[in-house]
């Protein structure tokens, strides 16, 4: 528990339990469900916590009320590790109003069986809900990332309670730079709905902040102008960094010779970073994040049973569902008998927006010859 402001006070908690979290993502540093209390004249609760921590959160309430009851629940995201909670809090405290929008109920009765009716308030777009000195403004901002999502803004102490977004994969108890593992987070969990962000950022740009108070990850700050900015980047599909990822698979080592080569090669031409990722292995939801980072993917890969190996059928998957867009894209194929992994991969990309495609793709045939090493240096040129 900490104060956030005189009267804002964090009542969130650590997992370190979670194996994957959304069932997907390994995070090696746990995560946070962040919780948020307002003390005023009127007791608000901003969000639960996972099923898993109930009795935790429980107490750090109590700690928090010290002997006060709250008076609102506002449920700003129905998302099992924020929501799982509610109806046990709507036991423990029978005299608190349930604050949501008209998306918010019908879902919480399809996950209680009820949707509290005689104990809602039912907030729109614009409305404020006055604890006494704190007036909280209601932002709705659908799909970020759910369709009930709904955003908070305490005109007092200019606190943007901003639910999933601005998270970050790990627990508040691990001290680690923000960037990295909120970017894998914000392109794997919000990355398709970069248009809604951008609405959102229409209706709350030009609100004075001075915090950020998201469901996951660190209340923030200072230097806000950093994580708007990065907003803005990745939530309108523009390259943060210029550089170059090679995302590959390899079942005998042949394509990734290629892969070092190609490697080599960039780096001779000064392309400013290269990154190499084994899909197989490495951590996919880092390499779609990278993806979306730099300026330009090369996709080598194997034919496969006449098609491309798995882990790259899924790695475009992950990207073309974001909306991958506004990148340079080159291929490396290799194939024993009928190379057509090349034309597999271009052909995944096509609904894609603004790609353009190297010239020069690299066919290697079983293993790298003269040949398909001068295609790695006229791709490399292409690429840097
Ligand atoms: C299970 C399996 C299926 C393959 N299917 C094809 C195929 O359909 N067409 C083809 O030209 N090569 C096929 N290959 C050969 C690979 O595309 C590639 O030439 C070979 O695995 C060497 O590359 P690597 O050392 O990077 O794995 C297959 C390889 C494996 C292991």
């Amino acid at each position: 528990m900490f104060k956030v402001t005189e009267d804002i006070i964090y009542v969130g908690v650590n997992d370190h339990e979670v194996d994957l979290f959304e069932g997907q993502y390994d995070v090696p540093n746990g995560m946070s469900y962040n919780s948020y209390v307002v003390l005023d004249e009127k007791v608000a609760v901003f969000d639960t916590v996972d099923a898993h921590f109930k009795d935790e959160w429980f107490a750090n309430l109590e700690e928090a009320f010290a002997g006060r009851t709250p008076d609102y629940l506002i449920v700003q995201h129905m998302e099992p590790d924020h929501a799982a909670n509610i109806a046990n809090f709507a036991e423990k405290y029978p005299e608190a109003k349930i604050v949501g929008n008209a998306k918010t109920f019908p879902m919480m009765k399809q996950f209680f069986g009820t949707d509290f009716a005689d104990r809602q308030i039912v907030v729109k777009e614009g409305e404020t809900l006055s604890t006494g000195k704190h007036n909280l403004t209601f932002v709705m901002a659908p799909m970020v990332h759910w369709p009930e999502v709904m955003m908070t803004y305490d005109t007092t102490d200019k606190i943007f309670f901003s639910a999933d977004a601005f998270g970050k994969f790990g627990a508040l108890d691990v001290e680690e730079e923000w960037d990295c593992e909120a970017r894998r987070y914000y392109i794997g969990i919000v990355g398709k709905y970069g248009p809604m962000v951008q609405k959102l950022f229409a209706k709350v740009g030009s609100l004075e902040i001075n915090a950020i108070c998201p469901l996951h990850g660190p209340v923030l700050t200072e230097n806000l102008g950093h994580y708007l900015n990065l907003y803005t980047i990745w939530s309108s599909y523009q390259v943060e960094t210029e550089g170059t990822v090679i995302a590959y698979t390899s079942v005998y080592g042949n394509t990734k010779k290629a892969v070092e080569l190609l490697a080599e090669k960039l780096t001779e031409e000064g392309c400013p970073k290269v990154v190499v990722t084994d899909l197989a292995r490495d951590d996919m939801a880092e390499a779609v994040e990278d993806a979306f980072r730099y300026g330009k993917l090369i996709l080598a890969t194997t034919t496969y049973n006449g098609d491309i190996f798995p882990f790259m059928k899924e790695f475009i998957n992950h990207l073309t569902e974001r909306s991958y867009q506004n990148r340079k894209i080159g291929f490396v194929e290799n194939g024993s008998w009928a190379p057509m992994a090349a034309k597999i991969m271009k052909a995944a990309f096509e609904k894609s927006k603004n790609i353009t495609f190297a010239d020069t793709t690299v066919t290697v045939r079983s293993a790298v010859n003269e040949e398909s090493e001068a295609q790695i240096a006229a791709l490399a040129k292409e690429m840097k």
